[in-house]
């Protein structure tokens, strides 16, 4: 588990972002607002000593000092929440950032795709509030700690038998540590269980699977499966924060037994004539000073657990982020050999059976080549590895003679494009939606037209404000489109960056007919061909085997295997896998 230097240096670092200032005001009213109950105890005495004695000058100084810290307590809520709440919305905001940073800025899928990085993700979102409060925390435990020692040693020195009620803040803080453990442990525990309820529900309620649904009629059996993931969660969960009221009502009885204790012992000495009133307000008072900061230091101590357990979560998926960083080599500017596969083997972590045997294989440069394969092949898997999702298990993958593991891989994916199957919905401004393909030229209106037109998607300027249009109907004046208008956008954004080294269009036209796709395709091939001296290799996955046998070279991949490679012709007169599949479907349409 990450170690507390390391949870402070994360928190410092939140800290440094949020901004020296308000940390440092942060902590002077959360100080502030912890002095009220210490000073309170110290002024009870002169104020019940003058008041038996009847002397102005000690009446006048307890009067102050109560009057002060019943002010200081009177005004504490309002400026602690005032801090607290400031601080939490501040440091959401940056804990928030980074979350998104870690995420999206990885150059690989491999951490997304990984279910125990989900879950962590997951349990790390629930506890923003952990990791966003840890500093206010950090403030507020060391005040409550130099407030403990201070009030000790005041009620050590009237009555050093009353020690030991401070002392009994260590095994609570102890305890309450180990309570904490106990529940991040069972969150992690159950977190499969949390992610596939959180999914059961997702599938229950989401429109595109509602027709699905109720056709098969399987609402009753989602509702089953949720309640049993659900149940085996909240028993884990339960019996972890039982064990931890337990032990929390242990400590409590224990601090209600030695303040009974104090009571007992002071009003003796009263009887004895070795104490006087004031002696016995000033004991109270710091005795309930003192049970109150131990208490507090308590929870606050099963706090900085949950705050650690978070920063461990977010340490966690930093690491599984950042495993590529260290990479220098820069992308060649133009290429001019071509990308070599040599030899790759790729199995999705965790899984035992391999995607990808024995793949060698050259793409050159400035060739428009065709992937194709049954379902399941491994062609989506062979583009991840191309575009750098992934990185092969064995094997190679050569750019122009660089390792692509050697690659920067920032520099690697500015230099690529691709539009895919699974395409994303930008609800922004058409021009956004369009222009995030390439950031450089997102507000150069001619490069996103010229975007537009190479994706068949010229009906985007004629939206009602044209590329202002904002896209989805959940915004004012929005446009809604069809899944088709959206995949068309999709491929709009992949055909914005001007010279890429690599563009791959991954079965982006599965919501398109055959005559749009083949139009589409006979565009990006013909943009290709003319671009050929710039070396661009296009690579398109297709079922469709009208629109592949115009590649310049077609891959049939099979069983994760390379099962043939050459030219339309040359395969089909082959009469293997290729003609085969070719021939099948050009029956089907005749
Ligand atoms: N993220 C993943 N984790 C584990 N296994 C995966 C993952 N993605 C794909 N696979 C497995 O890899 C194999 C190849 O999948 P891939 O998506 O590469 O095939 P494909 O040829 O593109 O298929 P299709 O034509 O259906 O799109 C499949 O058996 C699939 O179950």
């Amino acid at each position: 588990m990450t170690s507390w230097r390391q949870t402070w240096r994360l928190l410092l670092g939140i800290g440094r972002e949020i901004g020296v200032v308000v940390c440092v005001l942060h902590v002077l009213v959360v100080a502030t607002s912890f002095l009220g109950p210490l000073l309170l105890a110290l002024g009870l005495r002169p104020l019940v000593d003058g008041a038996v004695a009847g002397d102005p000058r000690r009446l006048v100084v307890g009067g102050v000092l109560s009057g002060v810290a019943l002010l200081l307590t009177a005004l504490a809520p309002v400026g602690y929440r005032w801090a607290v709440v400031r601080m939490r919305e501040r440091s959401q905001m940056v804990v928030q950032r980074r979350l998104l940073t870690l995420s999206a800025s990885a150059p690989g899928l491999g951490h997304i795709e990984l279910p125990a990085y989900r879950d962590r993700l997951e349990l790390l979102k629930q506890r923003t509030d952990d990791l966003a409060d840890g500093l206010t925390l950090l403030a507020i435990g060391s005040i409550t700690a130099l407030q403990l020692v201070v009030t000790a040693l005041l009620l050590g020195r009237l009555q050093p038998i009353l020690l030991v009620i401070p002392l009994l803040a260590i095994p609570a803080v102890r305890l309450a540590g180990h309570a904490e453990r106990l529940r991040g442990a069972a969150d992690l525990r159950t977190a499969a269980d949390r992610r596939s309820a959180k999914g059961l529900f997702a599938l229950a309620v989401t429109p595109t699977a509602g027709a699905e649904i109720r056709v098969h009629g399987v609402g009753e059996e989602l509702v089953a499966r949720h309640a049993a993931a659900s149940r085996t969660r909240h028993r884990a969960v339960e019996a972890a924060l039982l064990r931890s009221v337990a032990a929390t009502a242990g400590v409590w009885l224990c601090y209600a037994a030695a303040f009974l204790g104090a009571v007992v012992s002071v009003l003796r000495q009263v009887a004895a004539g070795e104490a006087t009133g004031g002696d016995v307000a000033m004991v109270l008072g710091l005795a309930a000073a003192v049970v109150g900061a131990a208490g507090q230091l308590s929870g606050q101590a099963g706090s900085a657990m949950r705050v650690r357990t978070a920063a461990d979560h977010y340490r966690w998926l930093e690491r599984e982020a950042c495993k590529h960083d260290g990479r220098t080599a820069v992308p060649p500017d133009r290429l001019v050999d071509g990308i070599t596969l040599d030899d790759v083997h790729f199995a999705y972590p965790g899984a035992d059976q391999p995607v990808l045997t024995d793949v060698s294989l050259r793409l050159p440069a400035g060739a428009v080549v065709a992937l194709v394969g049954e379902n399941g092949a491994g062609k989506t898997t062979l583009v991840k590895l191309l575009t750098g999702m992934y990185e092969p298990t064995a094997g190679r993958i050569v750019v122009d003679g660089e390792d692509l593991s050697n690659v920067d891989p920032d520099g690697y994916r500015e230099r690529i494009t691709a539009g895919f199957q699974d395409y994303a919905r930008f609800e922004l401004a058409v021009r956004e939606s369009v222009g995030v393909g390439d950031l450089a030229r997102m507000s150069d209106d001619r490069a996103v037209r010229a975007a537009l037109k190479v994706a068949g998607a010229d009906f985007a300027e004629d939206l009602p404000a044209g590329l202002d249009t904002p896209l989805g109907a959940g915004w004012d004046g929005g446009a809604e489109l069809s899944g088709g208008q959206w995949q068309r956008l999709a491929l709009a954004r992949a055909a914005m960056r001007p010279w890429p080294l690599l563009a791959v269009l991954d079965e982006p036209t599965a919501a398109l007919d055959p005559h749009a796709e083949h139009a589409l395709f006979q565009r990006v091939a013909d943009g290709a061909r003319r671009g050929r001296a710039d070396g661009r290799i296009t690579l398109l996955v297709s079922h469709r085997f009208s629109t592949v046998r115009m590649a310049d070279l077609i891959v049939v991949l099979s069983g994760g295997r390379i099962a043939e490679c050459g030219k339309h012709s040359e395969l089909l007169a082959r009469g293997g896998l290729y003609a085969e599949l070719y021939n099948l479907q050009a029956e089907s349409y005749r």
